[in-house]
């Protein structure tokens, strides 16, 4: 690439800064005490679920090991992947996404309309998976939408499907694991993933001659409920610290996943735990790679924070809205460099004078 871009240049106060800070990490937290037992939550899973809400409380993000996802079925999908993505550009857009579709390839996506430094294939957890046809409040459709397979690797179909089997296994798990931290029964947000529209995406992060200037991932919150990500060694991710708003570089743990809450944890949880803002550098000589899960509910789901974790003293600091039509709106302005802002949780935010 000679001349790059201007799309892809950040703004000044939001370029990375290349020397890492070694710095406190975000938690390690070992789940082995979860393979003793099969459903229900003895008392020896108390400090465990107490790590799991201190790590949602003070960073939104921690990694776990020993979390029972065989290393293969990740290494397979792995190597799908970097497959995949070695082909040219022609091959890679016979599964180009398109406004109707919206899973498949894509080397154009903005985050705050910056291009990111990156190109990606997405793929539905359940195939169909179906949502709100648009993001319009009276429409009523329902649109299905479908995995396009490519035609090389010939084994990604496959990798994926068991890898998708596996974190959808850990996610409930988590979940669970949130769940109790709040002091609720652990099968309390179960139900609302009964239809998920859970997705995966294979990310390429190419090295880039601008690493100072650009980002492979702006900086930006995950919408949905649970993240699980599967990155390489690498690393790029950063995590803006709570207390000093500082960006923390996450450094690779092997076989470690990294899991962080989503926006609709955040208003389930009515701001008890938050959803933290986190971005990708890249750099000039490696590429990286990295595969996140994206736990999402049914799309009719309506999230509002749980009755249980309201109070006169501490009333619900959101109004309801819909799961389906929030991701249609997102995935609506993904598409199209838009000049409307994307949609946003604190749309649905109450003001403190509203609800006394
Ligand atoms: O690649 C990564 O490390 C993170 C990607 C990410 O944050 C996202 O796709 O939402
Ligand atoms: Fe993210």
């Amino acid at each position: 690439m000679g001349e790059v871009d201007p799309a892809f240049i950040q703004a000044v106060e939001h370029r990375p800064k290349l020397a890492i800070i070694e710095a406190e990490g975000i938690p390690l937290i070992d789940l082995s005490v979860l393979s003793s037992h099969e459903s229900s939550y003895p008392s020896s899973t108390e400090p465990l679920v107490a790590e799991i809400g201190e790590a949602c409380k003070n960073w939104g993000f921690f990694q776990v090991i020993n979390h029972g996802v065989p290393l293969e079925k990740r290494e397979k999908l792995e190597l799908a992947s970097r497959e995949f993505f070695a082909q040219s550009t022609e091959e890679k857009s016979k599964v180009k996404r398109d406004e109707v579709n919206v899973q498949g390839y894509y080397d154009t996506e903005r985050t705050k309309n910056v291009r990111d430094w990156k190109e990606v294939f997405d793929l539905t957890v359940k195939d169909p998976t179906v949502i709100p046809a648009s993001h319009e409040p009276d429409d009523k459709e329902l649109r299905k939408l479908v995995n396009r397979w490519p035609e090389y690797p010939s084994e990604l179909r496959e990798a994926f499907e068991e890898y998708a089997k596996a974190m959808e296994k850990l996610s409930y798990k988590l979940l669970e694991l949130i769940s109790l931290s709040l002091g609720l029964p652990e099968d309390r947000l179960g139900g609302f993933f009964d239809d998920h529209t859970s997705f995966i995406r294979l990310n390429h992060y190419p090295p880039c001659p601008i690493p100072h200037l650009a980002l492979g991932v702006g900086r930006h919150k995950d919408g949905g409920a649970l993240t699980i990500l599967a990155q390489d060694d690498v690393g790029g991710l950063e995590v803006k610290r709570k207390i000093d708003r500082e960006w923390i570089h996450v450094k690779p743990t092997p076989n470690a996943y990294i899991i962080n809450v989503g926006d609709i944890i955040q208003v389930w949880s009515n701001e008890r735990y938050e959803s933290v803002e986190h971005r990708v550098m890249v750099n000039s000589t490696k590429e990286r790679f990295s595969m996140p899960f994206f736990f999402n509910p049914d799309h009719n789901v309506m999230v509002e924070p749980l009755k249980e974790l309201t109070t006169a003293q501490n009333p619900a600091k959101y109004k309801a809205y819909n799961w389906g039509k929030f991701m249609a709106n997102r995935k609506r302005s993904n598409f199209k460099k838009l000049d409307v802002e994307n949609i946003q949780i604190y749309h649905f935010r109450i003001k403190l004078d509203e609800s006394s």
